[in-house]
């Protein structure tokens, strides 16, 4: 059987209306796509401690983690994701890449001139929708 994994993935806006996304590097499963930064769910964290702790651990700046905006369950070849995006503030310092290949601020509109990792296509696309409402 699949293993089943709960993901969870950091939406942080800048005063520009900009979306923080991060490229997944060679290194990592799922290469070369794009996604939102944040990893999986330990046992016994709820998704925002989760989202807060990845977030420190890849991008080396404190979030708060807020709602879930989207939730997708993906079955890739090997796993199944299920995704849950939500919004985030950053409240110090800076989004670095130490995992990642690259980081991007983009305007919400743009979102899908990315490739982005199957799971989050959903999301993005909610993102655009409102962006453009
Ligand atoms: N962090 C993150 N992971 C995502 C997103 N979309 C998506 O399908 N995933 C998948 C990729 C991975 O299979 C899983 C998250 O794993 P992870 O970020 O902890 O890192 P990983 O797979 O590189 O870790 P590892 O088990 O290979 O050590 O969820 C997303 O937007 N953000």
């Amino acid at each position: 059987m699949k293993k089943h994994v709960n993901v969870v993935a950091a939406v942080i806006e800048n005063e520009q209306n900009e979306v923080l996304c991060a490229l997944r590097s060679h290194e990592m499963s799922l290469p070369n796509v794009w996604e939102f930064a944040g990893g999986k769910v330990e046992q016994g964290e709820d998704l925002q401690a989760a989202l807060e702790r990845e977030i420190e651990e890849e991008l080396g700046c404190l979030i708060q983690a807020g709602d879930v905006i989207h939730t997708n369950t993906h079955e890739y070849e090997k796993v199944i994701v299920t995704l849950h995006c939500l919004h985030a503030t950053i409240t110090k310092g800076e989004p670095t890449a130490s995992e990642h290949a690259k980081l991007l601020w983009l305007p919400k509109r743009q979102l899908e001139s990315l490739q982005w990792a199957p799971a989050d296509v959903p999301a993005v696309e909610s993102l655009v929708k409102a962006a453009v409402l």
